[in-house]
């Protein structure tokens, strides 16, 4: 039975050092942190909202979804629906690919891409769940750059600002995981539903449905065992579920190993204690997977405290390194970054 990881919940409302402090704690041991859901940034009936847009597309016929598949004409590159098994988090180990489907809807840089019309019929919720979830991850920067104590306030916004009109790996993603049918003999057996992988970019922002059998998620701890994220770890004083940040390999790589790009997977079963529900089945989650702007060079973060954590980063910068091939001294941009790292999940 796994044990259940011990993720901060942080309040970020108000502007204080000591929430800084805390955000980078978390970013630096776990890799994790939960945000407290102050109603206003995301407002949760957005997310339920949005849960209901992505039950009605992802319960169209095969064919309607098809029309819209990912890199055609249609939908545009790294746009659009994959379809079931259609990837895999983690190649080596799952190679018939992840038992899910997805739809990738790209950052509205300069418009929202074209939708299949049950999505575009809704583009307003769209548009205001990409820009709220862009300015959490804005704020969640400033507070990084200010516990590193850049001495530009805007260092890590300005190579993330959507404004400029530059394109970004920014993606925002509807995911689907089908119930698992279960034999009697297997019923209590955990079942891997996206590989154990980290995310690519600068930071994710994960939603999962409000109800513990929607939870599914697991963390690698330090001692490599798998430690389950719950959805609100604090009914008693949370009435909302707090929102779930983790920290993707750019910015690991971008300071030096000093945050964490945590492994993670999602699984059902396993003593009905997580996953899927024998009851109601299927599955959703949404992630906004942040990405700084093509353009930014992965230079050295200008930040003091980087300098002084020295090598304790080492281990975590060395696997981030090896991800994306990279030679001391090579400059490499965002973009290149992504590239690679895409290349080593998918070995393409
Ligand atoms: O569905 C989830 O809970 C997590 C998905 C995930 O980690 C990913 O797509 O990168
Ligand atoms: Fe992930």
């Amino acid at each position: 039975m796994s044990s259940t990881a011990r993720i901060p919940v942080i309040d970020i409302l108000g502007d204080s050092d000591d929430v800084a402090r805390q955000v980078l704690a978390a970013a630096s041991t776990h890799g994790f942190l939960f945000i407290k859901n102050d109603g206003v940034t995301i407002p949760p009936q957005d997310i339920a909202a949005m849960f209901d847009l992505s039950r009605a597309f992802f319960s169209l016929p095969e064919e309607d979804k098809a029309e819209w598949a990912i890199h055609s004409t249609k939908a545009g590159l790294n746009r659009g629906w994959v379809r079931m098994q259609g990837e895999s988090l983690d190649p080596e180990t799952t190679k018939q690919g992840d038992p899910k489907e997805a739809f990738n809807i790209a950052e509205p840089v300069p418009t929202l891409q074209p939708l299949p019309p049950i999505l575009s019929a809704s583009s307003d919720l769209i548009l205001r769940f990409q820009t709220a979830c862009h300015t959490l991850c804005t704020r969640i920067l400033t507070l990084l750059g200010t516990a590193l104590q850049i001495p530009d306030p805007d260092w890590f916004t300005s190579r993330h600002d959507q404004t400029l009109n530059k394109p970004s790996g920014t993606v925002f993603r509807l995911l689907h995981y089908p119930k698992v049918e279960r034999s009697s003999q297997d019923r209590d057996e955990k079942r891997v539903l996206a590989g154990a992988h980290s995310d690519y970019g600068s930071i994710t922002l994960l939603f999962r449905q409000p109800t513990q059998s929607q939870a599914g998620l697991e963390v690698l701890t330090p001692s490599r065992t798998w430690a389950r994220v719950p959805i609100n770890p604090d009914p008693a004083t949370l009435s909302e579920p707090p929102i779930l940040v983790n920290i993707g390999d750019l910015l690991s790589f971008w300071t030096k190993g000093m945050l964490k790009s945590t492994v993670h997977r999602v699984v059902s079963g396993g003593h009905g204690e997580c996953g899927v529900t024998r009851a109601n089945g299927d599955r959703y989650s949404m992630a906004y997977f942040c990405h700084p702007l093509n353009e930014a060079k992965l230079e050295p973060v200008p930040s003091e405290v980087i300098r002084q954590y020295g090598d304790r980063g080492a281990e975590e910068l060395e696997a981030q390194r090896k991800k994306v091939g990279w030679k001391p001294g090579e400059a490499i941009t965002a973009q290149e970054h992504l590239e690679r790292r895409l290349k080593s999940t998918y070995m393409l």
